[in-house]
């Protein structure tokens, strides 16, 4: 089943399109990431699917629902982290997600809401007196609280120290496992590889890859760069299956410390991308 469907979505500021006929489709139970440059219009293709911002044309159903119009209860089944909220600074931690949890049919317990997220030491701590990773942690618990079908996460891990974006990982594949259909987005490409089951490139208002990860933009098929040291001169071929040379060298006199085989990376993929729809 569909949790987004997206046909022919424009959007223009004062006369300016930023959103030019995005088609999209994320499935129940998908975690879907949607990369691109600042800039190319993922804010806000992903506001108009959370209904906080109009279209100006296309069509959208999210959950079913056209966003433009649904009510509560469509919302109460949505689970939405901004980017960069400040709300609220005078409550502590542990009121403002119960604050929150009041909002929805079936929370989940505010305790098990702030492990979830890694923040039991500040839960009695007041928001304003947060770093910028735990109140962004905050804002993740936020989220998660009401028990969304899907949640949508803009640039969820900016400022996360390194831990904290690994615990945040665990948590999403963990909230995947119990069948929760994610958007995200980021500029994290590790991040989109390490979660997203699909994912797609907007570049300037327009959608110019789709795909796996490990298959965006014909990377499965793009062949290995082999570099190796033989008497002191680098040598380097680009091949579509190493193993011949690779049997090759083994069999010759190569200083094996110095041979690798790399295969282009997502951020590799992302960059030829981004350069040629420039
Ligand atoms: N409220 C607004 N009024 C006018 N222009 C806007 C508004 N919001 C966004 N824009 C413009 O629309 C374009 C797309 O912005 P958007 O925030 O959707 O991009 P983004 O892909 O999310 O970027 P980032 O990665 O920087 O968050 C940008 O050129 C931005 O300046």
């Amino acid at each position: 089943m569909t949790a987004i469907e997206v046909r022919g979505l424009r959007k223009a500021y004062k006369g300016h399109e930023v959103v030019r006929g995005v088609d999209l489709d994320v499935a129940r139970g998908e975690v879907f990431a949607l990369l691109g440059p600042n800039g190319a219009g993922k804010t806000t293709t992903t506001e108009i699917l959370e209904g906080h911002r109009r279209r100006d044309d296309g069509e959208v159903r999210v959950l079913g629902a056209d966003p433009g119009t649904a009510g509560a209860d469509w919302r109460a089944r949505i689970g939405i982290v901004l980017q960069d909220t400040d709300d609220a600074a005078d409550l502590t931690v542990t009121e403002m997600v119960k604050h929150l949890a009041g909002f929805y049919p079936e929370p989940r317990p505010v305790a098990e809401v702030i492990g979830l997220v890694g923040l039991q030491e500040k839960r009695n701590s007041r928001i304003r007196t947060l770093s910028g990773g735990q109140r962004r942690r905050l804002d993740v618990a936020l989220g998660i609280v009401g028990r969304p079908e899907l949640l949508f996460l803009d640039e969820p891990t900016t400022g996360f120290d390194p831990e904290a974006r690994h615990l945040f990982w665990d948590l999403i594949r963990e909230l995947a496992a119990e069948g929760t259909t994610i958007l995200l987005t980021t500029h994290y490409l590790e991040e989109a590889e390490a979660l997203a089951d699909r994912l797609a490139v907007l570049s300037a208002g327009r959608i110019v890859a789709e795909g796996t990860p490990a298959g965006l933009g014909g990377r499965a098929s793009a062949g290995s760069r082999v570099t190796w040291h033989e008497n002191g001169v680098q040598h380097s071929e680009q091949v579509t299956d190493p193993a011949p040379l690779l049997r090759k060298l083994l069999a010759a006199d190569v200083d094996l410390t110095t041979l690798t085989v790399t295969r282009p990376t997502l951020e590799d993929t992302y960059l030829n991308l981004i350069g040629a729809n420039r």
